[in-house]
């Protein structure tokens, strides 16, 4: 199974319940939109799936391999965009990857033809030479999702991927990693509150004030069903 099982979650920040019970799995190579308004627990996920926090309570996979117990082989099966970006402006766009994959421990022809597979296929091949502060943001967003990709991972998580961007390169963004699920067979956990991130094929998983408050195919009208579940508009 490479796809990715979170069962029965719990985190607390001292008194404050954060997640509880928090239970759902994403199919290898399917998008699931994780969606919530502020403060529903996402990012407080994101920190136990990409082990930044630990728990006890509860359990979760990551193709295959369980994170407590196996967490380095279950990381390495990881990719993540978090929410705030974290390029190195004053390295190249072809730097900023070679670093990366470093990081995981791929270096000289391996990493050179990885970063430079990942600039052709965001069109970006022309600019590896220049400064990451000369991209606009939609370049940085992609350059950190290719980064995100770099060591080939199963599965990837983004943590609203899309603040601070217009809506057109917020669309794009969307798109781009729709396609990552639909045609590379990529694991994607995608972190919302935006309700127009959402596509009717994707897996929803709507999770409010700690809880899992449903979970399955978003179809249409998910602005509806969300206002439904929670009593707030997304
Ligand atoms: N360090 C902390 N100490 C106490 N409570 C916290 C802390 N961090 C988060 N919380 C609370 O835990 C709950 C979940 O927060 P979390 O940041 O995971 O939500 P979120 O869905 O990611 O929201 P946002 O989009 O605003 O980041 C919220 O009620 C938040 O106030």
């Amino acid at each position: 199974m490479s796809g990715l099982t979170i069962s029965n979650l719990g985190y607390s920040y001292g008194t404050k319940r954060a997640l509880d019970g928090v239970t759902f799995s994403v199919p290898a190579g399917r998008f699931c939109a994780l969606l919530g308004p502020n403060g529903a627990g996402k990012s407080t996920l994101f920190a136990l799936l990409t082990r930044l926090f630990t728990t006890r309570e509860g359990k979760i996979t990551v193709a295959g391999h369980d994170l407590a117990r196996a967490p380095r082989a279950a990381l390495a099966r990881i990719g993540v965009v978090f929410q705030q970006p974290t390029l190195d402006l004053d390295l190249t766009v072809q730097r900023n990857l070679l670093y990366f994959a470093a990081l995981h421990g791929l270096s000289g022809r391996e990493a050179a033809e990885r970063a430079e597979a990942a600039l052709d296929r965001l069109g970006m091949a022309e600019r590896a030479g220049e400064k990451a502060r000369a991209l606009n943001g939609g370049h940085r967003r992609r350059m950190e999702i290719a980064r995100a990709l770099i060591h080939r991972p199963d599965i990837l998580l983004l943590d609203e991927p899309t603040v601070g961007l217009d809506a057109a390169t917020r669309a794009a963004i969307t798109d781009h990693v729709h396609s990552l699920a639909a045609e590379d067979g990529l694991t994607v956990l995608w972190a919302t509150h935006l309700t127009d991130e959402v596509r009717p094929d994707d897996q929803l998983v709507i999770l409010h004030k700690g809880r899992v408050l449903s979970d399955g195919p978003a179809g249409t009208d998910v602005t509806r069903r969300f206002l439904e579940l929670t009593g707030e508009t997304a």
